[in-house]
């Protein structure tokens, strides 16, 4: 079986863009890293007429559940979750760890900085080489069990760290199979197409830790980004601070409220891609904040990169080619944006 980190094995990037700023002893945002002043969210200038947030928040436990999240994902690509069983203790630990872990000093982290073709670990995002500037923003990314990596960072004390994360993994890997069947059965698709999705011994997922430190001059600096994510759902904890918005066409962009307990759920490269469009993709971003240190956590699956990719067979008029998974993330490491027009048919 290959895996996720081996498919990304063959896109190595370059140190400069896989090593953050050092957290500990910047005082301003350096030239590397000033934006050029960003739009105020529309939403912060309308006093009227658009609601508070435009992307739903759905009761798992509503009987109208599955409809509304079909009604989301045609519309927006993107919702919020509420009851949806996961313990919020094992959420409070997982923002405790992930403390616990950006906290430490920057040498610290750089003993697991990840490698030039390495898919796990500390460092910037994967979209880095493809902005001018840098973001606001370190990352630490794992794929299946973090134990080596633990290790290295608390050669006495690593099972707390890992325990929590296996523990948080397994509960999203049970919530996004959930939400993945609904989202299949309102598309009304083969159960051969269910399994390709929410097939558990192949299926490939990554867990991404994301730090924003408080910014001197938050309006000149971004924490992620605008990007669409590749696999098939994200499913994101906010960490109890705004920072996440989504781009509306017209509009521009939107933040996305925070909902105490909620999951932010969004479409993928490849949900878009089998929904044959009708689900459009989100681009979203992360901004930051002059008083408050950010985390937040996604949690990405995806199908065994082994499988193809395409629209459903039930779509007539397939508007994108077939491929391999691991084709299509290939072609995201190397074209970004341009990689969902690349295979259009
Ligand atoms: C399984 C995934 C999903 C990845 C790549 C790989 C590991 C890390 C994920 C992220 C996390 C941060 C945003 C993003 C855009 C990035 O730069 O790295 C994500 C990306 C994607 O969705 O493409
Ligand atoms: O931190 C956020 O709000 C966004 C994170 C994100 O988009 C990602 O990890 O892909
Ligand atoms: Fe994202």
């Amino acid at each position: 079986m290959t895996t996720l980190s081996e498919v990304y094995r063959n896109d190595p990037m370059t140190d400069h863009h896989i090593i953050p700023l050092d957290f500990d002893s910047i005082d301003g945002v350096p030239e590397s890293h000033t934006w050029p002043p960003f739009d105020e969210p529309l939403n912060k200038i309308q006093t009227c007429d658009l609601p508070d947030s435009l992307i739903p928040v759905i009761d798992l436990t509503n009987s109208k559940a599955m409809n509304l999240i079909g009604q989301a994902c045609e519309t927006w690509g993107m919702f919020q979750v509420i009851n949806h069983g996961v313990p919020s203790d094992l959420v409070k630990k997982i923002e405790s760890e992930s403390q616990r872990l950006f906290a430490l000093p920057t040498h610290e982290k750089c003993r697991v900085l990840r490698s030039t073709g390495g898919a796990t670990g500390y460092g910037s995002a994967r979209i880095s080489p493809f902005f001018d500037k840098g973001m606001w923003h370190e990352g630490f990314t794992i794929m299946g069990s973090c134990v080596d990596d633990a290790k290295v960072l608390w050669p006495h004390d690593f099972q707390r760290f890992c325990d929590t994360m296996d523990a948080y993994q397994n509960q999203m890997k049970q919530l996004t199979q959930k939400l993945l069947l609904m989202i299949f059965q309102t598309l009304d698709v083969t159960q051969e197409e269910i399994d390709w999705a929410i097939s558990t011994h192949d299926s490939q997922s990554a867990l991404q830790l994301n730090s924003y430190p408080s910014c001197p001059n938050p309006s000149h600096a971004l924490g992620l980004a605008p990007h669409t994510d590749s696999l098939l759902l994200t499913l994101l904890h906010q960490g109890g601070i705004n920072g996440l918005e989504f781009f509306v066409e017209g509009l521009g962009w939107r933040q996305v409220y925070v909902v105490d307990g909620a999951f932010v759920v969004n479409i993928g490269d490849l949900l878009h891609i089998f929904s044959n469009t009708k689900f459009p993709i989100v681009s979203h971003r992360a901004v930051v904040n002059q008083s408050k240190h950010r985390i937040s956590v996604a949690y990405f699956h995806g199908p065994p990169v082994e499988s193809r990719v395409a629209p459903s067979a039930k779509f007539q008029n397939p508007c994108f080619k077939s491929l391999l998974v691991k084709e299509y993330l290939s072609l995201k490491s190397k074209h970004f944006y341009e990689a969902l027009s690349l295979i259009r048919s």
